[in-house]
């Protein structure tokens, strides 16, 4: 289908299918494992014996797996550790008034990893969000996949090569809850990530009154701006890529070039996805259409691509000029593990910094008269009286 306006709202949103997840989490909470086997069941077609995955059954799948897809592996895996590594914050602080103050940045104890496969494989998620968590020092991974029975060898690999703790066989929402609940088998985390479709991303939601979340990675967005210097094979090539993940994903292309419209309309019209397609007066209207939908991938296809960026505001990750996006998806280097629904308003994509603490201290060895003083005052203002008792006996 072609709508020619902006779209008003997402594909599938997790609204509809709150109640049905909070049902399900409900029903992990309660009964644990047992929960687990029936939905698997029910929603995978799957009778699980063991939900854990065993050390030997991953070694064994790893040791499918073909010497250029390990060898491709490892080659991405050094691009992503290069991305997280360059941005990690340094151990930071200073001083003011006599006392030393700073930021110890800490990694989270155990995160769990959820690795969709429901419709696609996605090893390259596991990448995605298990290298940053080792790189800010993570020790304890847990990883939570939807196996159609078996173990997929790359996903087997990566785990090895990461060193995670357990896998385990299940997906959705029961998945969600299994890591924020824990359950016989499956480990209690202490901070969920990773994308996948509406019921993870509802569940997610819903478990993350009780547990970390690193956002809302729902089902695929691509909003791409072109002027008429862009090549409408490209764009309908990136569009249709996008399109693999499944009928959910937004496909939108903003365009000052009747020319590039028309040609990407040919293009898509014999397929069964929904295209976008919206005519902009000019650049700063495309950008502005793009910043109100607030997509997770933004292809910026424009003659001047780094000038364009200044206006960005609101975009999951954003390509320049023929870079495609679905190189971020594998091999660029920053994540493919996005926000979606307009999280991208406030939120950015996986980082480190999503597997860091800040802890503050502080160190008053020397403080100043006037910063006691105002403390003692505070204090006594609030009501607080051994508050200012605390302060003044040590320094006054
Ligand atoms: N935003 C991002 O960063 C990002 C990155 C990668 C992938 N994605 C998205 O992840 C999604 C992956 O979706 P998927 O479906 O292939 O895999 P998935 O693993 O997310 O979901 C599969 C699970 O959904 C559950 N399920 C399916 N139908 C159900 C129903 N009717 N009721 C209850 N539970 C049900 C099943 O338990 C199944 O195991 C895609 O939409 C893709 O676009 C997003
Ligand atoms: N485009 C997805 C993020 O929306 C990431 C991905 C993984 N594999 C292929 N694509
Ligand atoms: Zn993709």
């Amino acid at each position: 289908m072609i709508i020619k306006e902006l779209p008003k709202s997402r594909p599938i949103s997790f609204d509809q299918v709150l109640d049905k997840v909070s049902e399900i989490v409900g029903k992990v909470k309660r009964e644990g494992d047992k929960a687990l086997i029936e939905f698997t069941e029910k929603f995978d077609g799957i009778k699980l014996d063991n939900i854990k995955v065993t050390k030997e059954e991953i070694h064994a799948a790893a040791s499918l797996l073909s010497e250029d897809i390990k060898k491709a592996i490892d080659v991405v895996s050094e691009q992503i550790k290069e991305f997280h590594t360059s941005i990690k914050p340094p151990q930071i602080g200073g001083g003011k008034s006599g006392v030393d103050f700073g930021i110890i940045w800490t990694p989270l104890e155990k995160v769990g990893i959820y690795v969709p496969g429901g419709k696609k494989l996605y090893p390259s998620t596991l990448l995605m969000a298990g290298i940053p968590a080792i790189v800010a020092g993570v020790e304890e991974i847990y990883v939570a996949t939807p196996t159609k029975g078996k173990i997929d060898p790359a996903i087997a690999y990566i785990a090895e090569k990461l060193n995670v703790k357990e896998i385990y066989k299940i997906g959705g929402a029961q998945a969600i809850a299994a890591l924020a609940y824990g359950t016989e088998s499956v480990k209690k985390v202490d901070k969920i990530v990773g994308p996948g479709n509406v019921y993870v991303q509802a569940a997610k939601y819903i478990v993350s009154k009780d547990v970390g979340i690193d956002g809302i990675e729902g089902p695929t967005e691509l909003v791409i701006v072109a002027d008429d210097s862009a090549n409408s094979e490209e764009i309908y090539l990136d569009l249709l890529a996008q399109g693999e993940h499944g009928n959910s994903t937004l496909l939108v292309l903003i365009s000052t070039s009747d020319r590039i419209l028309r040609e990407v309309e040919e293009k898509v019209s014999g397929s069964d996805l929904t295209f976008y397609l919206v005519k902009a007066r000019d650049l700063e209207e495309a950008i502005t259409y793009a910043n109100s939908i607030a997509p997770e991938h933004l292809s910026l296809q424009v003659s001047s691509p780094r000038e364009a960026l200044k206006m960005v505001r609101n975009a999951g990750a954003v390509t320049l000029g023929r870079t495609p996006p679905a190189i971020i998806d594998y091999s660029a280097g920053p994540d493919h593990i996005l926000p979606t629904n307009s999280w991208a308003k406030f939120k950015g994509g996986l980082t480190v910094y999503d597997f860091l603490k800040p802890i503050s201290f502080a160190q008053a060895t020397n403080p100043d008269k006037e910063l006691i003083n105002a403390a003692i005052t505070l204090a006594r203002y609030e009501g607080f009286e051994i508050h200012s008792k605390s302060i003044g006996e040590r320094y006054v």
